[in-house]
């Protein structure tokens, strides 16, 4: 069988900018119907990417190719209007002075006229605002004007669409309804997407493989799920959430924490590491007369801690505990509406299989 040829390929990007490499020697491939983002913090790289891909920046080196064709390299390059790329960005601007109609089927010019109307109410109609047609963009409100630029960057039937945090521009409740939305009609049309954003929780909720973009590398790629559960760094698994870590170092394999013990295998001795956990892999136990709750197996040893700080969230609630090990502070979610008072002395146990164990180059870069 032939392998599936991506629908959008590049190869080796490299961009520099006074000297400095922003864009490093990025390659991804996205095949048709798929969603990738992008996802890292301000300023590595993400726009610059996208905006070698759409053809309004020229990279250094490096090539792009779309259904295998190549489009652009240092020698050769297809136009940004010639390459069948829509585009969405956050301060998409619909022209003010055409309607609804006309605003998605501007890039509709060469169609005959029935045609281009009934791709206009297609894609009205599937992003919920037929009744607006003919209606002006100050009469929709911040969403619905959201949702007449996707209908008008998928007119044209783009092989790839690029999206450079499109959503963030509304607000929270409204934002999760649209990128689900969005989501539904970019599958039903087959395009391969490829989404910039710096929000874990977005990337998580609409990609289907997550590259993970640092100092203009992609450092790790892969389905969210993957990339959250087996992160690469330390860095990484922050990136994502909050994250407590305990300093240790390495002996026959093992690391000795006021926890118990850590299982380090293949490190070599003297080695210092970083235990890294989230909020919410640590588990909360009542203080018994001085006594925490008998140590498991899996949990290992408990730790004696004084609740610092407790924030109810909704779902569930932060809690800031200061250890009596040593004074330093590790934070626990607990779901529900369990809220201990600052003071109460408590006794945490941490969940080993969410533990990553991370050798560290040395404590003081750590
Ligand atoms: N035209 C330019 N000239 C000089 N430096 C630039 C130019 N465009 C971008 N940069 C720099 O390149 C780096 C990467 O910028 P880019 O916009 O690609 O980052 P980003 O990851 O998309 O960030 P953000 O999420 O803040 O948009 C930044 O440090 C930026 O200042």
């Amino acid at each position: 069988m032939q392998a599936a040829i991506p629908r959008l390929e590049i190869r080796n990007l490299k961009r520099r900018y006074d000297g400095r490499a922003v864009v490093d020697d990025v390659s991804l491939q996205i095949m048709p119907g798929q969603v990738t983002c992008l996802l890292g913090p301000s300023g590595c790289g993400k726009s610059t990417t996208l905006r070698m891909i759409a053809g309004v920046e020229m990279q250094d080196s490096g090539s792009i190719y779309v259904d295998g064709k190549l489009i652009c390299d240092t020698n050769f390059r297809v136009p940004p209007e010639r390459r069948e790329i829509g585009l969405m960005f956050q301060d998409f601007a619909l022209f003010p002075h055409l309607s609804v109609a006309d605003n998605v089927g501007f890039g509709l010019k060469t169609m005959d006229k029935a045609a281009r109307r009934a791709r206009i109410e297609d894609l009205l109609e599937r992003v919920d605002l037929k009744r607006f047609v003919d209606g002006y963009p100050h009469q929709l409100s911040g969403g619905e004007q959201q949702r007449v630029a996707l209908a008008r960057a998928l007119a044209p039937r783009p092989r790839i669409m690029l999206m450079d945090e499109p959503f963030s521009g509304l607000d929270n409740r409204l934002r999760d309804e649209i990128r689900d939305h969005t989501l539904t009609v970019l599958k039903e049309e087959d395009t391969a997407v490829l989404l910039v954003t710096h929000e874990p929780d977005e990337a998580m909720r609409m990609a289907d493989e997550i590259a993970l973009m640092r100092d203009g590398k992609i450092v790790q790629q892969g389905a969210p799920y993957n990339v959250y559960t087996r992160p690469l760094d330390r860095a990484s698994v922050s990136f994502f959430s909050d994250a407590n870590v305990l300093h240790a170092e390495v002996s026959g394999a093992l690391a000795q924490t006021p926890f118990g013990r850590f299982l380090a295998p293949g490190v070599p001795d003297g080695t210092p590491v970083d235990i890294v956990f989230r909020p919410q892999h640590v588990r909360i136990d009542f203080d018994r007369g001085g006594k925490g709750p008998v140590p498991t197996a899996t949990d290992g040893t408990a730790a004696r801690a004084t609740v610092a700080r407790a924030r109810f969230m909704g779902n569930e609630s932060l809690v800031e505990f200061v250890m009596d090990y040593d004074g330093s502070t590790l934070k626990a979610t607990v779901p529900n509406v369990f809220l201990p008072q600052p003071g109460a002395v408590m006794w945490l146990t941490i969940r080993r299989d969410r533990c990553f164990v991370f050798p560290v180059a040395s404590r003081s870069t750590s």
